[in-house]
C-alpha cells in the first residue's frame, strides 16, 4: 500500500514580520505593509508597488543589452547549460502562468497549448518534472492534464506526487505536503470578503487558490487601482496572520508562514532523494516575482540554475532568460532531444 507523507500544521513556522524581507517575493509589499503608515500614504505606496511590478516597467535595469549579458538566453547558452549539468540528474521545475501558458486577461482561460503539453509529457519521461504554481493545485493540474507530474499549487503550499506513484522516487511512497491546512477556513472567509468588497470595481477578479487568494487587476483601469488597494487593505488589516505578495497584475493574499516556491523546490528535491546531493541539477523556469524565491535558493546553494521568462530587463536571481512561453517550449524540446540522443531512445 502507498504510504502518505503529510507535513502537519505543527511544522508550520510563523515568522516575525522582520523575517519576511529575506524572501524576494514578499519584499516589495513588505515595505509598504510595515512602513506605509495609514490612510492615503499606505494606499499610494501599494499603487506604486502595483505599477512597479508590471513587467513592462523595468525598475532599475534600464539597459536591456547590459541585462541580457548578465542573464543570457538559455537557448543561446544551451551548450553551456548542458556542460554545467554534466554527470548530474536534471530535475525540472516549471511555473505555469506566463511560463507554460501565455498571459491572458481571463485567468480561467489561461490554457496551455497541445504542443506545449506534448513537450512537457516528453520532458517528464526524461526527467522528474514538477509544476510549481500560485494557482490551486487542482486547477493547475486540470489545465496541464498530465498525471505523471508533481504538482505544487498555492505557491508551493499544496504539493502532491504523481497519481500513478512516483517513477523516480526511491521508496514507494506517495507524496502530500500541505503546510498551511489550518489557514483553509480563514482563506475561504477572506476570499468571500474580497469578492464582496471588490465587486463594485469594474474588471476586478478574485480567485480562490485554496491556501491563498488572488485579487486580479489586469482588467481594472489604472485610475481605480487605489480603490482596489483600499478595499483589499480594508479586509486584510483584520488578519494579522495573512500577508500580501504580488505577481503580474495580481495581489496575492497568503498565510504568514515560512513557505514559498523555494521551500517547495527544496521539499521536492528532498522527497526525490536528492537532499544535500551534489549530483543533482535542478532547473527552475518561471516568470514571476514569486518564482524568485526558488531562483534564490538555487543561486544561494550554487545548485542547478534559474531561468526567468521575460522580454524585459528585471531584477532577478535567475541566471538565464527566455523571452516567452514559445521559447520555453523550444528550450524544453532541446533538453528532450539531448536526453533521447544520449540514451539512444
Ligand atoms: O505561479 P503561476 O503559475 O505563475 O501563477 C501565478 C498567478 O497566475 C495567474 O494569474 C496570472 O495569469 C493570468 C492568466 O494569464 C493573468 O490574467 C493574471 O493577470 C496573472 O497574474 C493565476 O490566475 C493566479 O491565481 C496565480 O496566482
Amino acid at each position: 500500500m502507498l504510504e502518505t507523507k503529510v507535513i502537519s500544521n505543527s511544522e508550520v513556522l510563523y515568522v516575525g514580520r522582520d523575517d519576511r524581507d529575506t524572501s524576494p517575493s514578499t519584499k516589495a509589499l513588505h515595505d509598504f505593509q510595515i512602513n506605509g503608515g495609514g490612510g492615503g500614504g499606505l494606499i499610494r505606496s501599494w499603487v506604486d508597488s502595483m505599477r512597479a511590478c508590471s513587467p513592462t516597467r523595468p525598475k532599475s535595469f534600464n539597459n536591456q543589452s547590459c541585462w541580457i549579458k548578465e542573464h543570457p538566453s538559455a537557448l543561446n547558452m544551451f551548450e553551456e547549460i548542458l556542460n554545467k549539468s554534466e554527470g548530474k540528474q536534471v530535475v525540472m521545475f516549471l511555473d505555469y502562468d506566463g511560463t507554460l501558458s501565455p498571459i491572458v486577461d481571463d485567468p480561467d482561460r489561461a490554457f496551455m497549448s497541445k504542443k506545449m503539453r506534448n513537450t512537457v509529457r516528453k520532458l517528464a519521461k526524461c526527467f522528474p518534472t514538477a509544476i510549481v504554481s500560485g494557482r490551486c493545485r487542482e486547477k493547475v493540474s486540470s489545465f496541464v492534464k498530465l498525471t505523471e507530474l508533481y504538482y505544487a499549487g498555492s505557491h508551493g503550499m499544496d504539493i502532491k506526487g504523481p497519481e500513478q506513484g512516483p517513477k523516480y522516487k526511491k521508496e514507494n511512497q506517495s507524496l502530500l505536503c500541505q503546510p498551511a491546512t489550518e489557514f483553509l477556513p480563514v482563506i475561504n472567509e477572506v476570499y468571500k470578503k474580497l469578492l464582496e468588497k471588490t465587486k463594485s470595481i469594474p474588471g476586478a477578479k478574485v480567485e480562490n487558490n485554496k491556501f491563498c487568494a488572488s485579487v486580479h487587476f489586469r482588467c481594472v483601469e489604472e485610475n481605480k487601482w487605489s480603490d482596489l488597494a483600499y478595499q483589499v487593505r480594508s479586509v486584510l488589516k483584520n488578519y494579522p496572520k495573512l500577508m500580501l505578495t504580488q505577481g503580474r497584475k495580481v495581489l496575492e493574499i497568503r498565510p504568514i508562514i515560512k513557505w514559498d516556491k523555494g521551500k517547495a523546490l527544496e521539499f521536492l528535491l528532498e522527497s526525490l532523494g536528492y537532499n544535500n546531493c551534489t549530483d543533482v541539477f535542478p532547473i527552475y523556469i518561471g516568470d514571476d516575482l514569486t518564482d524568485e524565491d526558488a531562483f534564490k535558493i538555487l543561486r544561494d546553494k550554487k545548485q542547478g540554475l534559474g531561468i526567468l521568462v521575460s522580454k524585459y530587463a528585471k531584477e532577478t536571481n535567475a541566471s538565464y532568460s527566455l523571452q516567452e512561453p514559445d521559447e520555453v517550449m523550444d528550450f524544453l524540446e532541446r533538453l528532450v532531444d539531448w536526453k533521447q540522443l544520449r540514451c539512444g531512445a
